[in-house]
């Protein structure tokens, strides 16, 4: 997936957050986007999913066929900080919903899910309920969630802000892995994640920023 976005702007309601902005994530790549806390990188992610409307400008994304794609949300796994597991149901489950989602059948998203969790380091927390998990387990749920989605395009908010260096030089592994299949975008302040990505957007230098 090809995502171009074009003079691109974010307000809520007097306050804008960004605007003209223009950027292009090529396909099969990591690309992080950058900025101080507060200049949009969050919006900007949710825009490109698509759950986020633009004040003005243009967000097209084509596949490797140059078709545009016309709903972002259907393309889109989302790593989420793990908020969002159904706390009373089992990790294995939490992440086999990401497949059954996608259409799976249940043993084969069942077998899925236990190769992700392999993969995200939480294998032997399959059977606990994910609200006994702490901030960095969940968050390695939440990518295993998304990862079973199987989708083409992969955003992340600040996907390491629970997770130590080892676990962070992990999830940069399986994001470089995923990248040969899956075009990668990461909000984050981590160095280690900006290091580790193909490209870098950073909002201020892509954007026009106005002071409220
Ligand atoms: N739904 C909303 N309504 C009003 N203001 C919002 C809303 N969402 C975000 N904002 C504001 O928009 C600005 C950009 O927020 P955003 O979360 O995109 O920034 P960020 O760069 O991701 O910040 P951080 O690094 O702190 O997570 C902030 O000032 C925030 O308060």
């Amino acid at each position: 997936m090809r995502v171009a976005i074009s003079h691109a702007a974010i307000s809520f309601g007097r306050r804008d957050v960004f605007s003209h902005l223009s950027a292009t994530i090529e396909p099969s790549q990591i690309t992080t986007i950058t900025g101080p806390s507060g200049s949009g990188k969050s919006s900007l992610l949710a825009a490109i999913g698509g759950y986020l409307p633009l004040t003005s400008g243009h967000i097209t994304i084509t596949d490797s066929l140059g078709r545009t794609v016309p709903e972002h949300t259907s393309i889109t796994a989302w790593v989420t900080q793990g908020t969002n597991a159904l706390p009373h149901r089992s990790v294995l489950d939490n992440v086999m919903m990401g497949s059954l989602s996608a259409g799976e059948p249940r043993q084969r998203a069942r077998e899925r899910a236990h190769d992700l969790l392999a993969t995200v380091r939480i294998a032997h927390l399959a059977t606990f309920r994910a609200k006994l998990l702490s901030g960095g387990e969940l968050q390695r749920l939440a990518l295993a969630r998304a990862l079973a989605t199987n989708r083409p395009l992969l955003l992340a908010d600040e996907p390491s802000s629970s997770l130590d260096l080892a676990n962070t030089l992990a999830l940069a592994e399986i994001l470089r892995a995923l990248s040969t299949t899956a075009t990668i975008i990461i909000a984050t302040h981590d160095p280690v994640l900006v290091a580790s990505g193909d490209a870098t957007i950073d909002i201020r230098d892509a954007s026009e920023h106005r002071e409220t």
